[in-house]
């Protein structure tokens, strides 16, 4: 444990977004929680977040390089690694069957069976994470093979197959090495892997901006067709503000370690609350242009 961090208020939210919460069902809830790096001087990279994520609700990270998404997310998940410390708080998975699990209370087994199947992870470099000496079949059914042990292989081969076909790459390319494969197909290839065990959370940091802007697009295009498809929340963050309020139903804005604003995209992009949050929005020049280009429909097609 470290200094804690100075309370704040908490983000500010509109009314509307009330009444956005009605009916929601909460899947996964942090309460008061703090990350510092135990370096020294030691960083207080997040702050007293308090942030709760829906059934099937895309939430937008956004916030200035170092502002503390990443760490956040990382913890959210149990990845930090040392000098990273979770100071204080809590995080709960509120499973789809109805019991609560205690994130921050996981271990060995139990912590390993979590990732993956209830939360996965994609980030910028998961692309060069694949292993370059084994296929990408294997790679996918190694996945199976360590949390599905009973699978029949036959049923891990097809799904496999199923998982590639999803995410808009020729299943004949199970048999192909990472080199084999272009940047945005192995990108891809870490999608599926992430979605293979059909978690009910994918974490997305910057999963696609190592790519050119038109395979950037096909990726968020299949992201977002998977998501109705198979209802998983998601935790975006980018620094492509307009891409978020593209794809986000709410936007919780980071600075300094804390969330200053929390609304719906909409909302967010119409009626800025916080200051930090105009001056994000006022950065993006493309969004000064015909307002309402960049806010969802609710329709996957405003995927464009
Ligand atoms: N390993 C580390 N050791 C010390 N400080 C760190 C470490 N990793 C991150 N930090 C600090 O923690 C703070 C939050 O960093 P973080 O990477 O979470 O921000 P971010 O908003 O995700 O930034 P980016 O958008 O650039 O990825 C920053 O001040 C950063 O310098």
């Amino acid at each position: 444990m470290s200094a804690t961090a100075t309370r704040s208020a908490g983000p500010v939210s509109l009314p509307s977004h009330e009444t956005y919460l009605k009916g929601l069902t909460p899947v996964l809830t942090a309460t008061d929680v703090s990350i510092d790096y135990l370096v020294d001087p030691p960083v207080h990279a997040v702050k007293n977040v308090s942030l709760t994520l829906h059934r099937g609700e895309i939430l937008g990270l956004a916030g200035e390089s170092g502002c503390g998404k990443s760490t956040l997310a990382y913890g959210l998940n149990r990845l930090l690694k040392p000098p990273a410390d979770l100071a204080s708080g809590a995080v709960t998975f509120h499973d789809e069957s109805g019991t609560d699990i205690d994130v921050l209370g996981l271990s060995g087994e139990s912590l390993r069976v979590f990732r993956w199947d209830k939360i996965s992870m994609v980030f910028q470099g998961a692309m060069n994470s694949l292993n370059p000496v084994i296929s990408v079949k294997r790679q996918l059914l190694d996945v199976f093979t360590t949390h599905r042990p009973g699978m029949p292989r036959k049923q891990m081969l097809a799904e496999a197959r199923e998982l590639l076909r999803m995410v808009g790459v020729d299943p004949n390319r199970l048999d192909s090495f990472a080199h084999e494969l272009s940047g945005g197909m192995r990108q891809r290839v870490m999608i599926a892997m992430a979605l293979a065990l059909r978690p009910q959370v994918m974490i997305m940091d910057e999963p696609t901006t190592a790519l050119d802007v038109v395979v950037q697009r096909g990726i968020l295009r299949e992201i977002m067709r998977l998501r109705e498809q198979f209802g998983f929340a998601v935790v975006f963050i980018t620094h492509d503000l307009p891409l978020l309020l593209e794809i986000s139903d709410r936007i919780a804005v980071m600075l300094q370690g804390e969330i200053v604003e929390l609304n719906t995209a909409a909302d967010l992009y119409e009626r800025p609350q916080h200051e930090y949050t105009r001056r994000l929005l006022a950065s993006f020049p493309s969004l000064t242009g015909d307002r309402g280009a960049f806010i969802r429909t609710g329709e996957t097609e405003g995927v464009a």
